[in-house]
């Protein structure tokens, strides 16, 4: 297995798209060479290379408006055309030309690629039918008989797969420790290390974690992973590129759930890896090729258009969530919030240090199972599901939804309690917001209280 990209030459900011696509033999999105080139075509390219030299001073938030990569496309379209094909006519029956599969590479699904490489400073991107199967990908960077390291508060779903699927099906041992303990993490990569013990591999981080919102030093967890030559992937699906990029602060993999803040409206699954190095690159290209959990042409291309609003969206979003945070820790019925944001979060300043903001979600404990339910089902605006990253607010309860297929005795062992509400504030009003939950809250306060008589 590779090891990381930290032999990588260069800066990771000022690469080029060519260098990326050099890396990891990505095509690049042009139409084959036997096409006629148009006039447009010519405007085009004059374009894209006066945008080159553009895109290492520019924001993220313009390079994703503007869009850092454009196909050679004739009519110089403002939207990029979906190439909703399977196949693609070759140039010759022994040359393959740029596209020849859709599973194997489609030109929308590079445009996606390779604006996410481009805004988290990877070397490659890849775009996956859903977060779960860009995680799935990951597991196949380790052998049987090596070790992953997780952490204890993940998502339900990961933690299933790192349960059921990663020992049992791919004959991994999984180990999962503290993440905010630094030392704990230092201590079991040592431990693989000994003679006899499964190597540690891969470590997975969740940062801030879904649903209890811990925050793992990033950093200083990828260089002690890296000084055993271990891979570290960023589960970032929380802050998304917009708020924390994990391969700046030295991951080797930043994989972001597509379904969430990417493509923003709940109306996508999907997930991205963003790779460092060239081996790794090739390593989880294979894969993807392989075993065809690619994203599909029309999901990219609506995360395409997510991303182009997620920095506008996540902002609003966060600014709604802090206020929300500020009235549910001065609520007398919660015992506990959770948010990165807040300053009573026992890591706000770790978070402050690797990420520009506390994000969107946020998880409070009433200590009442029955308060909780009622809080979730009494509110209008919020709407019961999982999921999170919506433009529309989110209310779920983490042990019955998300984390239900956590083993309830884990669930118990690591204190994720049953009363535990998630939100994920949307972009609405913050005072239609706030007011909702002030009348969920009331009505909550008073059943309770009728049902305790
Ligand atoms: C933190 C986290 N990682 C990964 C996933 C998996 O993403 P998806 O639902 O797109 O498979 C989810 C949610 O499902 C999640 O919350
Ligand atoms: N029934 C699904 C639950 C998906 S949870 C989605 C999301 N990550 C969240 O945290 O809400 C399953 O079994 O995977």
């Amino acid at each position: 297995m590779a090891s990381g990209g930290a032999n990588v030459t260069g800066t990771r900011s000022t690469r080029s798209l060519a260098h990326r696509f050099s890396l990891c033999r990505r095509r690049a999105p042009t139409f084959p060479a036997k096409k006629k080139k148009s006039m447009f075509t010519t405007r085009g390219d004059l374009r894209a290379s006066a945008q080159e030299g553009d895109k290492v001073s520019r924001s993220i938030q313009t390079r994703l408006v503007h869009m850092t990569d454009k196909l050679d496309d004739p009519f110089d379209s403002v939207a990029p055309p979906i190439y909703q094909t399977a196949t693609f006519n070759q140039p010759g029956a022994t040359d393959f030309g740029p596209y020849d599969y859709s599973r194997s590479g489609n030109p929308t699904r590079t445009l996606l690629e390779n604006q996410m490489a481009d805004i988290e400073n990877a070397d490659g991107a890849f775009a996956f039918a859903s977060g779960m199967a860009a995680i799935a990908t990951v597991m196949r960077l380790v052998k049987p008989g090596e070790s992953v390291l997780a952490g204890n508060d993940i998502y339900g779903g990961t933690q299933r797969f790192l349960g059921k699927i990663a020992p049992n099906k791919q004959g991994l041992h999984v180990r999962h420790v503290d993440m905010t303990k630094v030392d704990e993490v230092r201590a079991a990569l040592e431990e693989g290390a000994a003679e006899g013990n499964a190597p540690v591999k891969l470590v997975l981080i969740e940062s801030p974690t879904n649903p209890r919102l811990e925050v793992c030093d990033i950093a200083a967890i990828s260089a002690v992973a890296k000084e055993h030559g271990a891979v570290v992937c960023v589960d970032n699906s929380i802050m998304a590129p917009i708020f924390q990029r994990p391969i700046d602060l030295g991951a080797d993999i930043s994989m972001t759930s597509a379904t969430k803040f990417i493509a923003g409206h709940s109306d996508v699954t999907g997930g991205i890896l963003s790779v460092v190095g060239k081996d790794l690159c090739d390593e989880i290209y294979f894969h993807q090729n392989a075993e065809g959990n690619m994203m599909s042409p029309f999901e990219c291309w609506l995360a395409l258009r997510g991303l182009k609003t997620m920095a506008l969206r996540m902002e609003k979003q966060a600014e709604n969530a802090a206020r929300i945070a500020a009235f549910l820790e001065a609520h007398p019925m919660v015992k506990r919030v959770n948010y990165a944001g807040l300053a009573s979060h026992p890591n706000s300043a770790l978070h402050a240090s690797q990420a520009s903001s506390g994000g969107s979600i946020i998880s409070f404990e009433t200590g009442s199972v029955e308060a909780s339910r009622r809080i979730v089902e009494d509110t209008k605006l919020f709407k019961i599901t999982v999921s999170f990253g919506s433009v529309t607010s989110l209310i779920s309860m983490p042990c019955y939804m998300s984390h239900a297929s956590v083993p309830a005795e884990i669930r118990r062992e690591r204190g994720l309690v049953d009363d535990l509400v998630r939100i994920s504030a949307g972009i609405e009003s913050i005072e239609d917001l706030i007011g909702d939950l002030e009348q969920a809250f009331a009505g909550a306060e008073k059943a309770v209280a009728a049902g305790a008589q």
